[in-house]
């Protein structure tokens, strides 16, 4: 097929974004996705909730889970410092090729690494492939499915230390239950919910924020 959706949004950046602009990539992905087509971007009113976590916690080692076009990785990038790194997972090869170039776009290139593959087989190489001592942050916004096997990837893998902060898109919509039941019933987080709404729509969403106590 001639286009994609990913296509569409890195064309519609490339012609209405600054080049080394985050802001104003993040601000075209929006424009795009609110009045010409829906992408499961986590979008504005969410985002707003993702740099105040972000911010808060001023990580020096960011993992997301879910690139997709790389609108969140977008995001989070542009408000971390500059010897801070964010190592984004997706595992679809052509949305990853989209995402690079939006990051590109973005300026971001030196703070941001983009793995091509399966969450669950990339996690347990982090800590040597990338020489990660912990992590900061884990931005969760891939299938549903993956929350929980993947944290608890994360937890074995030793890439937690006290006062990892998670936070989960989706947990309404479309919904991660067992991952919610586990993460609010361990005494090993305290979490707490964001309640928001489903990018671009008037839908119930919203975003778990929860903290790793060791
Ligand atoms: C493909 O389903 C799209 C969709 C349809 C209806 C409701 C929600 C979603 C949705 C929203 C999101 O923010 C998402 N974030 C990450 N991986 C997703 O699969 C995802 C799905
Ligand atoms: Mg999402």
């Amino acid at each position: 097929t001639r286009t994609s959706k990913p296509k569409r949004i890195l064309a519609y950046v490339e012609k209405h974004a600054v080049p080394g602009d985050a802001e104003s990539v993040v601000n075209a992905i929006d424009a795009y996705c609110s009045r010409v087509e829906w992408a499961m971007n986590v979008g504005s009113d969410k985002g707003k909730i993702l740099d105040r976590v972000v911010s808060e916690t001023d990580p020096d080692t960011v993992l997301e889970l879910g690139t997709y076009c790389g609108y969140s990785t977008v995001r989070i990038g542009r408000l971390l410092r500059p010897e801070a790194r964010l190592v984004t997972i997706e595992m679809n090869p052509d949305n990853a090729k989209i995402a690079k170039q939006i990051i590109a776009l973005a300026g971001l290139n030196s703070k941001i690494e983009m793995l091509v593959g399966s969450s669950s087989d990339l996690i347990p190489q982090l800590k040597k492939k990338l020489d990660m001592k912990t992590l900061d942050l884990v931005f969760l916004d891939h299938w549903k499915i993956f929350y929980l096997p993947d944290t608890r990837c994360l937890e074995e893998t030793g890439l937690l230390h006290k006062g990892t902060v998670l936070l989960a898109d989706n947990v309404v919509c479309p919904g991660t239950p067992e991952y919610l039941k586990y993460i609010r019933n361990s005494s090993r987080y305290r979490s707490e919910y964001f309640p928001s709404r489903l990018e671009y729509l008037q839908v119930e969403d919203g975003l778990e924020k929860s903290v790793f106590l060791g």
